[in-house]
């Protein structure tokens, strides 16, 4: 597909439609499954293949039937209206401009966003995101893969910061925080606290801890909110161009 020409047209487009996913987050409360959709979308990145990434394949029953995408066509149904009025953007570009959106509106960092992505229907296979039920070599495989670094895969993980899990949807149950509509650093405070039998850590929160660099990072962002949305914002935004380089 087509990239899409990014004029004062487009760039005027993209403006209208932040402020109407501005208000429909807001509306709906689901900041939370908008940014997974957008990691999902952009999490399958290969940097040695350059394939995958934010390219909006997502949308497409093949992609969002994988088992780690379980729950996520609510987020790309509740999206649809937002496409039909601005038919012009792109998905890959209206899916990573919504969970910019998602983190501004819930009280995180100011992503900076760049448009231009173009659409793909070239779905990746399924298994490039990562599996809750492992450690931290298995985190190392898939952030390096997509071409992300150790600070990333902390950073990133903050996420977490946002949401519950589901278990009709991951076998997981819960919030990792005592308030998931809240963008703040508290998911580090509560992972360096360590286990609270009413909020979530799963075996990959927790495998943040076992290793000396991610351990630092995890233990930095607990006692300083500014510089995890620092850090935050660079990481959000390297995923959100994975594989694309800004007009
Ligand atoms: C580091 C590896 C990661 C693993 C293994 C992982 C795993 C999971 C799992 C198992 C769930 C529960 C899904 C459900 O039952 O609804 C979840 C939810 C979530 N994840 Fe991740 N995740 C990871 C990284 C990330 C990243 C990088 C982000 C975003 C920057 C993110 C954002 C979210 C959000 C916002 C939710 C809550 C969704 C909701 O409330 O519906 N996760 N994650
Ligand atoms: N944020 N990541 C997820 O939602 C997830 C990742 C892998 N498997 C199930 C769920």
């Amino acid at each position: 597909m087509a990239n899409p020409v990014v004029n004062a047209e487009y760039l005027k487009e993209i403006e209208k439609a932040r402020r109407d996913l501005r208000a429909l987050i807001s509306s709906k409360n689901c900041a939370p499954i908008i940014l997974r959709l957008a990691w999902h979308d952009a999490g399958t990145y290969d940097v040695k293949t350059k394939t995958g990434g934010p390219n909006g394949s997502i949308r497409f029953e093949e992609e969002y039937s994988h088992g780690s995408n379980a729950g996520l066509e609510i987020a790309i149904d509740l999206l649809e209206p937002v496409k039909a009025k601005h038919p012009k953007i792109t998905y890959a570009d209206l899916y990573q401009l919504a969970g910019v959106v998602a983190v501004e509106i819930t009280g995180g960092p100011t992503v900076p966003f760049a448009p231009g992505r173009k659409d793909s229907s070239v779905c990746p296979e399924e298994g490039r995101l990562p599996d809750a039920n492992q450690g931290v070599s298995h985190l190392r495989d898939v952030f390096y893969r997509m071409g992300l670094s150790d600070k990333d895969i902390v950073a990133l993980s903050g996420g977490h910061t946002l949401g519950r899990a589901h278990r009709e949807r991951s076998g997981f149950q819960g919030a990792w925080t005592k308030d998931p509509l809240k963008f703040d650093n508290s998911y580090f405070a509560e992972l360096v606290k360590g286990e609270n039998e009413g909020l979530l850590q799963l075996p990959t929160d927790k495998a943040l801890l076992d290793d000396p660099v991610l351990r630092d990072y995890v233990v930095l962002y607990a006692v300083d909110e500014d510089k995890f949305f620092e850090d935050y914002a660079e990481s959000h935004k390297k995923l959100s161009e994975l594989g694309f380089t800004p007009p």
